[in-house]
């Protein structure tokens, strides 16, 4: 496996608070890895640097030019137009003309099943079908690594199973997964690594069984601290 992106020692401060401590990390071409950690561990930043949205203070990224990425927020926005519309526009803001830009946006909201609702304002959208539409916008741009912030955080059992399902199928085909989950049944099922964050650190960095099927030992006493809440 290549690698796609590769951090070492990675500060970023937000004023006073130091967001992320020391990261080194790097992820090969086609792994999945869930990102857990408590409330305001680093999770969104991490995932935000590894985007290149953020730029650190202190530390290298370097990161494999001829792959993509493309980021699905936890939030998901649309603007106040047509499901298709607001693919077609991130496609046409990266310089596809607007006709193509309408075609692809279609093939990507038939890719997630959403081609019934194309000309529905995205606005309307429930919010499972609001994440599958920033799913296709994500997906219209032929990422080769999809970073995810929290996919189903809000969504019903339903619309969580259709996303999980989604995104398996995206992994399947290749693409590269990093996705932060507070559902440690989800990391369990799509992750292949974990990695635990608190306070802006890594501490723990491991293959899905070995995390949660521990010991954990004295170095990750905190990952295992967390698991145990979490599940217990
Ligand atoms: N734009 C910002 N300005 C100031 N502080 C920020 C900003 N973004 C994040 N922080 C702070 O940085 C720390 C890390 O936040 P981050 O959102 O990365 O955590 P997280 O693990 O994703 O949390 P959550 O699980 O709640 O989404 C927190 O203390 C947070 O308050």
């Amino acid at each position: 496996m290549s690698g796609w992106v590769q951090l070492q020692g990675v500060d970023l401060h937000f004023g006073a608070v130091h967001a992320l401590r020391g990261i080194d990390l790097r992820i090969a071409a086609g792994e999945r890895v869930g990102l857990i950690g408590a409330n305001g561990s680093g999770k969104s930043t991490l995932l935000r640097v590894l985007d290149g949205l953020l730029k650190p203070g202190a530390g290298s990224v370097v990161r494999d030019g001829a792959m993509r990425q493309a980021m699905v927020f936890q939030r998901p926005f649309a603007l106040r137009m047509t499901a298709l519309s607001n693919v077609a526009l991130a496609l046409w803001l990266r310089g596809v003309r607007w006709r193509d830009a309408k075609e692809r946006a279609l093939l990507a909201l038939g890719r997630v099943g959403l081609a019934a609702i194309a000309l529905r304002n995205a606005r309307t959208l429930s919010g499972g079908q609001l994440q599958r539409l920033a799913l296709a916008r994500a997906w219209a741009l032929g990422p080769h690594v999809l970073l995810l912030d929290e996919p189903t955080a809000s969504l019903d059992p339903h619309a969580k199973r259709e996303v999980e399902a989604l995104m398996e199928e995206f992994a399947e085909s290749g693409m590269t997964l990093v996705f932060a989950s507070h559902n440690l049944g989800q990391v369990k099922r799509l992750a292949t690594r974990v990695v635990y964050m608190e306070q802006g650190r890594i501490l723990a960095d491991l293959p899905v069984r070995a995390f949660f099927d521990g010991p954990l030992g004295e170095t990750s006493r905190e990952a295992e601290l967390f698991v145990k809440g979490e599940l217990g």
